[in-house]
């Protein structure tokens, strides 16, 4: 659906410069998985990606328009790193937490069928049974599939998920995996995914942007793991001139 461009991107928090030049594109209904070594900066060019921060230099286009129009329009869902985890204390149902992805940028509920659509996207990411139980008694493969509902409710044509995984096990995780591929074949919304799960998400995603600071890598997930020597390489040995 969505097609996102970023245009020589760099990002510095106070004197720590983090993301340096970073340039790619990501075609309309494509699946990118961002890998890289701990504190790379995935986190951050998501971030950036989702219009919640701003770079220093560059800038990001999502379908020819600036991030900013597009989050305020509603076409983005970003799914955080650990949001299950930090909701988990709270005391609200699975539906509930859902109903939220509803809530535009100003505050409004988007649609008045709120319901009936918390319920259609709960059968999506097949956790419907799941929907009166508190989110905090759910297993972390059960939590993250209910975070993928709630960014689905507000109806995204581009879905950022950072480290969807993390936490889960090796089954769990195999499965949020196929729901991505799913709703990436079937709806057509366009992905980008944190990750380093590299064998499961080369698996399921087209292209691979590998991020160490600098962009080391960007191609096709096949070329990725034919050359994963290099890539490791490249990975940790990239020139980063921070
Ligand atoms: N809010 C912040 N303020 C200051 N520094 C930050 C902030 N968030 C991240 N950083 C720093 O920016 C760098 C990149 O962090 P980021 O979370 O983007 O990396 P990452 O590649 O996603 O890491 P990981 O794989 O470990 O999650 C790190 O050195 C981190 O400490």
């Amino acid at each position: 659906m969505a097609e996102v461009k970023l245009q020589d991107i760099s990002f510095r928090y106070n004197t720590e410069l983090v993301l340096s030049n970073i340039t790619f594109s990501v075609n309309q209904g494509e699946f990118v998985v961002a890998v890289g070594p701990n504190g790379a900066g995935k986190s951050t060019m998501l971030k950036i990606i989702a219009g919640l921060i701003e770079p220093i230099s560059g800038q990001v286009l999502i379908d020819h328009k600036d991030v900013r129009q597009a989050a305020k329009q509603g076409i983005i869902g970003y799914v955080p790193q650990h949001y299950a985890q930090n909701t988990a204390a709270f005391p609200a149902t699975v539906e509930e937490i859902v109903a939220l992805g509803l809530v535009n940028v100003q505050g409004a509920v988007k649609n008045k069928g709120a319901k009936h659509i918390v319920t259609h996207m709960l059968e999506l990411v097949g956790a419907q049974e799941l929907h009166g139980r508190r989110i905090g008694e759910l297993s972390g493969g059960q939590q993250q599939r209910v975070m993928v509902a709630r960014a689905l409710a507000g109806n995204p044509q581009l879905l950022l998920l950072d480290e969807p995984t993390s936490g889960v096990d090796y089954a769990a995780s195999a499965k949020i995996y196929e729901l991505l591929s799913q709703l990436n074949n079937t709806l057509g919304i366009t992905i980008v995914m944190v990750s380093h799960d590299i064998e499961n998400a080369t698996r399921f995603a087209s292209k691979v942007a590998c991020i160490n600071h600098s962009l080391c890598f960007f191609g096709s997930s096949e070329q990725f793991r034919t050359n994963h020597a290099t890539m490791q390489h490249l990975w940790y040995y990239s020139t980063y001139t921070g």
